[in-house]
């Protein structure tokens, strides 16, 4: 595993000021820096006591002992292999299980999914790479103005409390895939061609996924995709990757890496490195996602259960952090175009099963992105659009 290096701390250092664009987003009253933790873990003679904006309202606190009680309570694990080849048998038995996860856990992981393990350790490889450039090297790609993609604290809340991570994003498939953004890395060498490959590589995943859950929900094979209007190469759906670097942490036990949230995809495909942190919430507790070499971790987002009318719910999750080793973790997450109205399917829907969400374009649910800057409003998103609501 490539380790994080600690450069020395720097006062008052110029490319720093590019993040001031990320404070101008979240429009905070007062000035203060956005430090990456990645810094701040560096600072000479090291960091004892994690800073006050980072520190959780006890209630929120990890419990690292009971979660890790719950470590062996089942996320699914599901082998893909041969889904792909015209094994009828194999195909039904494959579907089921995940209709069953999605039922009962709204996450699962898969072994054997079509994407190749040397092209997953290759994007480990440059991630980790980018993640150890200088401080200054990165900064070439932070975040500007109006950007939902480069290198930054994006999840940092202005008035709320602050994950302990540092994130990169970018659109690793998709019209809105620029390999010519300013933002995208051009180091490490090979960083746009690994991500190039590896977009297109875990498109066909969630292509492929969605088939599967359209037919275990007894829908034809592209009602899924049909109802996000996601198709190869055109209609401006994207994947957008973001790469997250939890440094390790002194007080562990005070912060979160990520904080409760529900992603707003369709569906995210996740690799995480071999370090534990990724946690789900299931009747109540918070459940442990271990890692698997070369598995992904698959969780349905927001835009999955509007269009199975609930019928599968996208879970609430957490990362935790550790004092010892840096995790990563690259949540790919299938999104579609703004444009794209959202909707239960058609086929779901009876007179005793009435429409629970109303429709709402892509681009209205995320609310112009602004969520990647401002502090949540309650976890769950989704309840707005409730016809209820
Ligand atoms: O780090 C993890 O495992 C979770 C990350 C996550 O939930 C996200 O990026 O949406
Ligand atoms: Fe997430």
């Amino acid at each position: 595993m490539l380790r994080i290096r600690c450069r020395q701390s720097r006062p008052v250092s110029p490319p720093v000021v590019q993040l001031k664009h990320l404070r101008n987003l979240i429009e905070e009253e007062h000035f203060t820096m956005p430090e990456m933790v990645q810094e701040l873990i560096c600072q000479p003679g090291g960091l004892s006591q994690v800073p006050s904006r980072f520190v959780q309202p006890v209630e929120e606190r990890p419990q690292l002992t009971g979660s890790l009680e719950h470590a062996q309570a089942g996320i699914p694990i599901i082998d893909m292999k041969g889904v792909a080849a015209a094994d009828a048998q194999r195909r039904e038995h494959v579907v089921a299980e995940i209709a069953r996860a999605c039922e009962q856990w709204g996450f699962f992981q898969v072994i054997n999914h079509g994407v190749a393990p040397s092209l997953m350790e290759g994007f480990r490889d440059v991630a980790c790479e980018f993640f150890s450039l200088s401080q200054q090297e990165k900064e070439e790609y932070a975040v500007e103005p109006g950007m939902c993609v480069g290198y930054g604290r994006f999840y940092e809340a202005s008035d709320g409390v602050a994950n302990w991570a540092d994130n990169l994003i970018l659109f690793s498939y998709g019209d809105e895939h620029k390999l010519a953004n300013p933002c995208m890395p051009a180091k490490p060498e090979r960083f746009r061609e690994i991500v190039d490959k590896y977009g297109r590589s875990v498109f066909e995943l969630f292509i492929l996924l969605m088939e599967l859950v359209s037919v275990g929900m007894g829908l034809e094979p592209d009602a899924i995709a049909k109802q996000a209007n996601i198709n190869r190469g055109t209609g401006g759906a994207a994947i957008r990757t973001d790469l997250n670097l939890y440094p390790p942490c002194p007080q562990p036990d005070l912060v979160l890496g990520s904080a409760p949230h529900a992603d707003r995809s369709i569906l995210t495909v996740l690799q995480q490195n071999q370090v534990s942190g990724l946690e789900v919430f299931k009747d109540g507790n918070w459940v442990r996602v271990p890692p698997i070499k070369n598995a992904f971790v698959i969780n349905l987002g927001d835009q999955m259960q509007i269009m199975t009318n609930g019928t599968y719910q996208s879970v609430l999750h957490r990362a935790v952090t550790n004092h010892a080793v840096e995790r990563y973790s690259f949540a790919n997450f299938l999104v579609p175009a703004d444009e794209t109205c959202i909707q239960p399917i058609g086929e779901l829907l009876s007179a005793s099963s009435p429409p629970l969400y109303r429709a709402v374009s892509f681009g209205e649910y995320t609310g112009g992105n602004s969520y990647l800057f401002k502090p949540l409003e309650g976890k769950r998103r989704i309840d707005a659009f409730l016809v209820s609501a």
